[in-house]
């Protein structure tokens, strides 16, 4: 997790003047959660003009207790990945069905047509929570189920008070958004731990993960090792426009999803972004990072949120989009899978 002890295991991220590195607001849930109006101003405003911020943690009850349960599922992590391809292989996800599961490297393309570089395991929060009958995951996961109802809870708190700033911003009444993907509903809500294995040294940037939106409503990311790039909103899609995100200690990452661009009638950014190798030195060594993906509750669905005077109704005879969110989401990841729509930075207006 982004404490100092993993940081201390890697070489450090290169200087700013060598590579491009994106210009994202570094926020701070103490004064968040203390009340401060600026800081929810600036909140607000990385929301639009953005739609990725670090958060620090630290200094808060809630956001050391996320720091410490992120450790311990960066261990989980490792114990889980590398339990080889074998084993591995009994959990594997069915997309665009079933997304739950184990994901091996190399099933999806990238958008230089190659194959992806990432494995990925995602668990899903109901099945966690107890919400829906359990699934069988590999026996470190069996084995820490604690851990992770408990890093789930810690993380839930703070995605619910950065949403209750959203709503204070958007005119919605208090817990309009947390009330949304509240954590008892069932959703397809899920924590990732995703694993690139270390840069060939002949193969100078390869992506890991290609460009996509993330689908729900935020995401909380941690990751130490760098290669997570955004593609600022109206830059062509070419290598060099693409900018990397620097891990720094004691933070996680927060993006929105498609889902909040959609519920405001684009007033948030749901922001481009992918994973290549890591840069300078970092790139000899494999990539951990874990993901907090937060969906709205299944029966929630992708039309603009009424009531406010922040959000714009649509317009005269415009036809409201009533399909549920899981069903906008398939729809979605199908159309993406089959070529017939490109991800792109949406919201933001
Ligand atoms: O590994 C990362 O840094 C990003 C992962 C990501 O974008 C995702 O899981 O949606
Ligand atoms: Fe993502």
């Amino acid at each position: 997790m982004s404490t100092s002890k993993y940081f201390a295991q890697y070489p450090s991220f290169p200087s700013g003047s060598s590579i491009p590195i994106a210009d994202i607001p570094t926020l701070y849930l103490a004064k968040l959660q203390a009340g401060s109006d600026e800081e929810s101003l600036r909140l607000y405003e990385a929301c639009r003009q953005h739609g990725f911020m670090l958060l620090d943690l630290r200094n808060s009850v809630q956001g050391e207790a996320l720091l410490e349960d992120g450790e311990r599922m960066f261990a989980l992590l490792e114990a889980t990945l590398t339990l080889g391809q074998d084993t591995l292989n009994r959990y594997a996800c069915d997309p665009p069905r079933d997304l739950m599961g184990y994901k091996r490297a190399g099933v999806l393309k990238t958008d230089d047509g190659k194959n992806d570089a990432i494995d990925v395991y995602t668990l899903g929060q109901d099945d966690i929570l107890g919400t829906v009958p359990p699934r069988e995951n590999p026996e470190p996961i069996e084995s820490h189920r604690g851990q992770c109802q408990k890093f789930i809870a810690h993380a839930h708190v703070i995605v619910a008070s950065i949403l209750n700033h959203l709503d204070k911003h958007l005119d919605l009444p208090q817990g309009t958004l947390a009330g949304l993907c509240a954590l008892e509903k069932p959703s397809a809500t899920a924590m990732r731990m995703l694993l690139s294995p270390a840069q060939p040294a002949d193969d100078d940037r390869r992506i890991n993960f290609g460009g996509h939106t993330d689908i729900g409503i935020i995401t909380l990311l941690f990751n130490i090792v760098g290669g997570l790039q955004i593609l600022p909103a109206g830059a062509n899609n070419i290598d060099v426009n693409w900018h990397y995100i620097q891990p720094e200690e004691g933070c996680a990452l927060i993006n929105i999803g498609d889902t909040l661009t959609e519920w405001t009638g684009g007033l948030l950014r749901s922001c481009l972004h992918r994973v290549i190798s890591p840069p300078g030195d970092q790139a000899q060594f494999a990539r951990r990072s874990l993901a907090y993906l937060v969906r709205a509750e299944k029966n929630a669905t992708v039309q603009r949120i009424k009531g406010g005077h922040v959000i714009t109704p649509l317009g005269e005879g415009a036809e409201e989009d009533t399909r549920t969110v899981d069903a906008w989401a398939t729809w979605r990841a199908r159309q993406i899978m089959n070529g017939e729509l490109k991800p792109q930075t949406r919201g933001g207006e």
